[in-house]
């Protein structure tokens, strides 16, 4: 990368955009949602289950001008869904004030392993044990959505939800590739701590992005 594209880089003008795509939020409370999607490439939280391991590394990813971002998202829709990779690896400060002077409903998926930058009409904060939450992003996360891999999620969705709000909305979510193993058990659990809710990811049921 070049000197000057890196510094803007850096400040969170430009950003590394892997893809960004118009389609149904999957997951968590809004699915069901039409949502232009913004995945930002970048992440070393290193979850050896992650279904997108094509956006860690951010040197694959052109460095994209955020204004180009937030022209496209018009295009598209008035709710748009920040992703990755991990967003907060960057300074979401300069695309969400720019997305949000356009209108738009900002949401971030984030495992929040980073400070918190950047304004949020919905955050769903997605912890991950092997880099845990940064503490400032509890207090507003919207949604808790925890991944259940084995059974030791559950103890760890329990910690999670102990320091979020008590109107942040609870879920747990099947890992994908274990999910028939899984699912059975996630199952028992909600119907015994009904305070946590099932997020399936349907956009995989549905074939779409
Ligand atoms: C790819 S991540 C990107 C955003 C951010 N890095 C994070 O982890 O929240 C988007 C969402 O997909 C979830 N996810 C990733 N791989 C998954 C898998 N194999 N099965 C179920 N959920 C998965 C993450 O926990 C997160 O909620
Ligand atoms: N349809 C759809 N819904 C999603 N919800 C969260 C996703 C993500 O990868 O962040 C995702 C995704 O990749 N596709
Ligand atoms: S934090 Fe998110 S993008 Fe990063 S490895 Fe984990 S699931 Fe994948
Ligand atoms: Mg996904």
């Amino acid at each position: 990368m070049k000197n000057d594209t890196q510094d803007l880089v850096e400040k969170g003008i430009m950003l590394p955009l892997m893809e960004a795509f118009y389609t149904i939020q999957g997951e968590g409370f809004h699915k069901g949602t039409a949502a232009y999607f913004v995945r930002i490439g970048g992440c070393d939280v290193g979850c050896h289950w992650c279904d997108v391991k094509e956006s860690w590394n951010p040197e694959i990813h052109p460095p994209t001008a955020i204004g180009a971002i937030v022209e496209d998202a018009k295009e598209y829709s008035e709710t748009i869904v920040i992703t990755g990779g991990e967003p907060l690896t960057w300074n979401m400060a300069p695309l969400t004030g720019l997305l949000k002077d356009a209108g738009m409903q900002i949401h971030i998926e984030t495992s929040g392993a980073y400070t918190l930058t950047g304004s949020w009409d919905w955050i769903c904060l997605s912890p991950k044990k092997i880099k845990l939450p940064t503490p400032e992003i509890y207090p507003v996360a919207n949604e808790l959505k925890v991944i259940v891999y084995n059974k030791s999620d559950f103890a760890f969705a329990e910690e999670q939800a102990a320091k979020v709000t008590k109107d942040c909305i609870l879920y747990l979510q099947p890992e994908w590739s274990n999910r028939e193993k899984m699912m059975p058990l996630i199952v028992d659990y909600v119907m015994k701590n009904p305070k946590w809710k099932v997020s399936l990811q349907t956009h995989k049921y549905l074939n779409i992005p």
